[in-house]
């Protein structure tokens, strides 16, 4: 017999809910920003979320020395500030307690423990058919997805990891703290902000760790001259072109570092803002690695080669033993896996449409928080989805639905 998916999932379907509003799926800053910003413009919204929480990533998925390495201003979601108390570059907790009284201000209550599975537009009716794990369908004209950059650890396939016998391989989303690692000899792969930060945790907790540098990084101080270098860059792009800014951030650098590339670390010919606007590769903003690096408490290496039962093979033919492996290798979205049928999304689960314009992906879909810009680029992102959605809600409600109750949604259906 001829299998049909959508047949085959509705008759799964327990229940079948009708939104008053957007459908938003995800309650990190992204989600909870933009339903703040379509409920200042008197629209309702329900956000789904797979976990049983808000903020599931910086609560559950971050390591506890971090810290935000941007000014706090630069990463203050739409409609509400930091409180005034808060230091320039506040805690992983502080930042957790911004998003709990901001969902609270703005009385998000998201569903928790509802993981989306599937989502397609069906033409024939103009709504967005949602359903998650536990088998409950909800009806929108808009999806909004806020499911994020950072949605799943991405590990890289190594040959020879599962020889590995000797401590734990963990990714970077499942680290807390050196703790647990003292006085072990630990293989970090992947040298982004959070492998650079994690080895200088380890390093405060007595563990020796070899980071793997496989390509080109940029590494800029966190601060110069005790303004945020990144502050510095916005400033400067207001008036000078982004190649004359990004020689003076490489200028300032070199004062700060010297010549990197004697430790191992060798600079991308594309400077660290443009690289990037074109590539969404951060720059690594150092908050004290960098010295340990000079100082042989981080061991530079060349890329792993494979993994062996006690250890690595790198490419420039050493061989070491290791009592742990930590893969900072980084994140992937994961909207191809419960995305249906649109072609907006790359298959890497980004909007092909280039910043400022991929959060508008047509049929009432949206994206928010997928621009490699971080926060600021949630808070653009968020402003703008609720700006037109609040347009076409004004001629929705004078329509047919507008004598619906004002809660969130509607049961239409139970079995
Ligand atoms: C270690 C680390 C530090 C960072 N530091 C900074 C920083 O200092 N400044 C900055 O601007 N950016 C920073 N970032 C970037 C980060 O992407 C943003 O801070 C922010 O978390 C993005 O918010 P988001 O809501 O788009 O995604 P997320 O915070 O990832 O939230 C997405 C939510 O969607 C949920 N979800 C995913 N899939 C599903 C599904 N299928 N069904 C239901 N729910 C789902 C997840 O559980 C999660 O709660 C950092 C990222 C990392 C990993
Ligand atoms: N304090 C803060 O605010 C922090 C912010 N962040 C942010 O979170 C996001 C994610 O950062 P992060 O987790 O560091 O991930 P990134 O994607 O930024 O970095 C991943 C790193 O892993 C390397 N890598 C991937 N595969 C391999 C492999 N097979 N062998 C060796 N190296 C490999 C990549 O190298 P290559 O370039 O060669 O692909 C890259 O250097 C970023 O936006 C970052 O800025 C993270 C930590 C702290
Ligand atoms: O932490 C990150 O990676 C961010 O995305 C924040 C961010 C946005 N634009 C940048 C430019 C340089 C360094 C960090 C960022």
């Amino acid at each position: 017999m001829e299998s049909h998916p959508h047949n085959q999932s509705n008759q799964q379907t327990k229940q079948i809910i009708l939104v008053h509003g957007p459908i938003i799926i995800g309650a990190g800053p992204s989600g909870l920003a933009t339903s703040a910003c379509l409920s200042s413009r008197g629209v309702p919204s329900l956000i789904l979320e797979r976990s049983d929480s808000i903020a599931f990533l910086w609560k559950s998925k971050t390591y506890d020395r971090l810290k935000l390495h941007l000014p706090k201003h630069f990463c203050r979601l739409p409609l509400l500030d930091f409180p005034e108390n808060f230091p320039k570059y506040p805690s992983k907790n502080e930042f957790l307690s911004y998003l709990e009284s901001y969902a609270s201000h703005f009385h998000i209550v998201p569903r928790f423990n509802e993981n989306v599975r599937n989502a397609a537009f069906d033409s024939s009716s103009g709504f967005w058919r949602v359903k998650t794990l536990n088998k409950t369908e909800y009806l929108s004209k808009w999806l909004i997805v806020a499911t994020g950059e950072n949605a799943d650890a991405y590990v890289p396939e190594i040959p020879g990891i599962v020889k590995f016998s000797g401590g734990k391989i963990v990714h970077a989303s499942e680290y807390k703290s050196g703790e647990e690692f003292r006085q072990q000899k630990v293989l970090v792969v992947g040298c982004g902000n959070s492998g650079m930060e994690i080895s200088l945790d380890l390093v405060r907790h007595n563990a020796s760790p070899h980071l793997v540098v496989r390509n080109t990084v940029h590494v800029l101080p966190r601060e110069m001259l005790g303004l945020s270098t990144f502050g510095v860059g916005m400033t400067l792009l207001k008036c000078l072109p982004l190649r004359l800014v990004d020689k003076f951030l490489l200028f300032m650098a070199n004062i700060s570092f010297g010549n990197t590339d004697r430790l191992g670390l060798r600079r991308p010919k594309t400077g660290p803002l443009e690289l990037k606007n074109v590539t969404g590769k951060s720059p690594v903003l150092d908050v004290g690695a960098m010295s340990l690096i000079r100082a042989g408490k981080i061991q530079i290496m060349e890329g792993v080669k494979e993994i062996t039962k006690s250890g690595a093979k790198f490419m420039d033919g050493q061989e070491k033993d290791f009592d742990s492996i930590i893969f900072a290798t980084g994140y992937k979205s994961n909207v191809p896996t419960w995305l249906q049928g649109s072609d907006f999304f790359t298959k890497d689960g980004m909007p092909k449409t280039p910043f400022p314009n991929g959060w508008r992906g047509g049929k009432g879909l949206y994206t928010v928080g997928f621009t490699r810009r971080g926060l600021l680029g949630t808070a653009s992102d968020a402003v703008k989805i609720a700006g037109e959605i609040a347009d076409q809600w004004r001629d929705e409600i004078k329509g047919p639905t507008k004598n619906m109750c004002s809660s969130s949604f509607v049961l239409i259906s139970k079995s």
